[in-house]
């Protein structure tokens, strides 16, 4: 039996646990979570660890992005193997903050996403919204002694919402400020604005999807440099390369961009048959490959700054945009959303310049979903996924 429970305690630890859309590996966080006498809480991180995956793992995981290769029986086996893989990273980071499993309340699991369809699809006359994340909760539960929430999407969707995003729900706990409208951009796989208005509400926090992060720039990346690279290692490339702007100009033209709200994508939009479409072009105008880096690069910046302008300026007119995820750490990137921002007088700054990890941030919002799912307290925020009401997500393994 777990000495931390949700009786009586005012101060507890979690772990979180995400691996993104990049599949890069898996990030887990130990947080220490206390309540404060006004309702509030306050949210520590103690220890951090990201674990990448063997390279033949990503290759698994991959495979299952592609429906005709996605039978059942490797979903089913992946599951578990990924359950074991989060618990191992569990136990690891539980170990580096100095703590024993029977000190930590709850682990909560984002899993892998494989699939994500939150447009409706007609099946048998009914309306179908569905998303897939494995990675065993029982297993981690089992391997670890401590119980264990994950599988967050689909109690969203059940009640009409998109499923995601979920981190705009911990971005208004940990992030409000009375007088400052902030945008908190996070650059993985794919790309999320957060917008939280300066006092707001819950209710008037909005949020969604820009677009690609990384995953045009990685995706264009690893076919270039096939077996050598699998991203654009501190804008290395892009730095060399220059702006094509007819390949810019056709990759603006993609009717995501001004699709209306609420809205979340995927690798099923942006993945490897874009990417094939993509390089075909490239090819067929003779684009040096660092000028296909730099122009996807720009496009991703771009969308970010589009999407301010056609869903947040008029009425939100923003302070400040936070970058957080890995795409916080290619300085072109960086600089080039600082060119599409700071001429609309928003500050542009990474997590790791105010002092937060770009890294563990996501991590982090999964222990403290789970926390909410054990207090039995909604956690989705319907305004930013579009669910018909607030909802308990997450399901216990004990
Ligand atoms: N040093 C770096 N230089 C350039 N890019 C980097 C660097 N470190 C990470 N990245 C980029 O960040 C990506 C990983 O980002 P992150 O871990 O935030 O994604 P994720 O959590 O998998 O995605 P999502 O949030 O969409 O689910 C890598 O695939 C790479 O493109
Ligand atoms: C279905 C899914 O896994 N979506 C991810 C993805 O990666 C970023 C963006 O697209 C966001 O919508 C979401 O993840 C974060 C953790 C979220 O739900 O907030």
């Amino acid at each position: 039996m777990n000495s931390a429970t949700y009786d009586n305690h005012s101060s507890r630890y979690a772990v979180g646990l995400m691996s993104g859309t990049s599949v890069d590996g898996i990030d887990a966080a130990v947080v220490q979570i206390t309540d404060s006498l006004d309702g509030g809480m306050s949210v520590r991180l103690i220890a951090f660890e990201n674990s990448p995956y063997p390279a033949a793992v990503r290759q698994d995981i991959f495979d299952l992005f592609d429906p005709l290769k996605a039978t059942v029986n490797k979903i089913g086996s992946m599951n578990v193997l990924l359950g074991e893989l989060y618990a191992e990273a569990a136990l690891s980071v539980i170990t580096a903050a100095g703590l024993r499993p029977v000190d930590v309340a709850v682990i909560g699991s984002h899993g892998q996403t494989i699939y994500h369809a939150p447009e409706s699809e007609q099946l048998h006359g009914y309306d179908i919204h569905y998303t897939v994340q494995i990675g065993e909760g029982s297993v981690i539960a089992a391997r670890t002694g401590v119980p264990c929430v994950s599988d967050f999407r689909p109690a969203d969707m059940a009640v009409g919402g998109q499923g995601a995003p979920l981190v705009p729900f911990t971005e208004y706990l940990l992030y409000r400020e009375a007088h400052r409208t902030l945008l908190l951009q996070n650059i993985g796989g794919i790309g999320n604005m957060t917008v939280i208005p300066a006092g707001c509400t819950q209710e008037q926090v909005y949020a969604f999807d820009t677009g690609p992060g990384n995953m045009i720039i990685d995706g264009v990346v690893e076919r270039l440099y096939p077996g050598q690279l699998t991203m654009d290692t501190g804008g290395a490339i892009a730095r060399q390369g220059e702006i094509h702007e007819g390949l810019l100009n056709l990759l603006m033209q993609e009717p995501y961009y001004s699709q209306s709200l609420p809205k979340s994508t995927g690798r099923e939009q942006f993945g490897s048959s874009y990417i094939d479409w993509l390089l075909d072009y490239a090819k067929r105008e003779d684009m040096k490959a660092e000028d296909v880096v730099a122009t996807v690069t720009k496009l991703t910046a771009w969308s970010i700054g589009d999407a301010y302008c056609r869903y947040v300026r008029a009425q939100n007119p923003a302070d400040a945009l936070l970058v957080g995820g890995g795409g916080s750490y290619n300085p072109v990137l960086v600089e080039f959303l600082r060119q599409e921002l700071e001429p609309l007088g928003v500050q542009v700054m990474t997590q790791e310049e105010i002092g937060q990890s770009s890294d563990a941030k996501e991590a982090v919002a999964f222990a403290l979903l789970a926390d909410y799912t054990m207090k039995q307290q909604p956690n989705n925020l319907p305004n930013v996924t579009g669910a018909a009401r607030p909802i308990i997500m997450g399901k216990i393994s004990y």
